[in-house]
């Protein structure tokens, strides 16, 4: 059940000191709530951030949501409230936001266990698998994020899906650039029967693609229908060669926060 927002906060005034915008009509004893998408973002992310203790080796997320939590982490650490965080980046993008609010970094290599990490996700299913990637950072995100003891993602609730692929936006796989085309029309192939379209990420005028951080490029798989058995359909994209990973996270979140119009929801696994 969802927790609404003022009971959230502890009270209207407290959900109003932390920025979120709370009407009380004057007819209602009942106060109504009106949040934008990024509000509702950084709900879930300042959530997810109670999570956190003092002394945790931490993953950190990238995208908007995963932004709010990071800014939240290093408030808090400036704040003396937290201390000893060692974080780990899932993109230089995240790296450069960490290292402008002074948290100390690490990598894999040196932290291969973490205590937790957050990030958002582009679509949650109700066995709380999740497409990731949007953003062009899946590899490393998952690479972190299957290191972690606990994984907590933070959304709102317009990522919520009855099944992957279901919001009928891209399901990213990052392939090597080396005969893109060819890699692309095998993936399109291997879901014909879900009416698959693939589409190489581009981006400015002259449609460039898009290079994510390990120098690859990402084809956005596009499902008319369900792709059906997910761990099925996730092996045969990883079999294909020049597949480097995809962006179906299966069985990877322990807990996921949702903000929506009438509180925040908990799940966990
Ligand atoms: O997977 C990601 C980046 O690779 C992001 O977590 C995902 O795209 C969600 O982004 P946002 O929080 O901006 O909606």
């Amino acid at each position: 059940m969802a927790i609404p927002y003022p009971h959230f906060f502890g009270s209207e005034k407290s959900a109003m000191e932390k920025g979120i915008l709370v009407h009380s009509p004057s007819s209602s004893s009942s106060p109504s709530v009106i949040l934008t998408q990024d509000e509702l973002k950084k709900i879930a992310a300042y959530k997810a951030v109670e999570y956190v203790e003092s002394g945790m080796v931490l993953g950190l997320g990238t995208g908007s949501t995963a932004k709010h939590a990071v800014d939240r982490i290093g408030e808090l650490l400036r704040q003396g409230k937290l201390k000893n965080i060692v974080g780990i980046p899932t993109s230089k993008k995240t790296h450069e936001q960490a290292v402008s609010l002074g948290i100390p970094l690490s990598d894999l290599d040196s932290h291969p266990v973490l205590d937790l990490a957050i990030d958002g996700a582009d679509e949650v299913d109700p066995y709380l698998n999740l497409v990731k990637g949007r953003g062009g950072s899946l590899l490393r995100e998952k690479m972190v994020e299957g290191a972690c003891k606990k994984f907590v993602v933070i959304v709102d609730e317009t990522k919520l899906v009855k099944y992957l692929g279901g919001s009928g936006l891209a399901m990213p796989v990052e392939i090597i650039p080396f005969c893109w085309k060819f890699t692309a029309q095998r993936l399109q192939d291997l879901f014909e029967d879900s009416g698959c379209v693939a589409k190489l990420r581009t981006f400015g005028e002259k449609g460039e693609p898009f290079v994510t951080d390990n120098g690859n490029y990402i084809v956005d798989l596009y499902f008319k229908k369900d792709i059906g058995d997910l761990k099925i359909a996730s092996d045969a994209i990883l079999r294909l060669a020049g597949v480097v990973d995809h962006g179906m996270f299966l069985d990877m979140a322990t807990t996921v926060i949702i903000a929506g119009e009438l509180g925040v929801t908990v799940k966990n696994k």
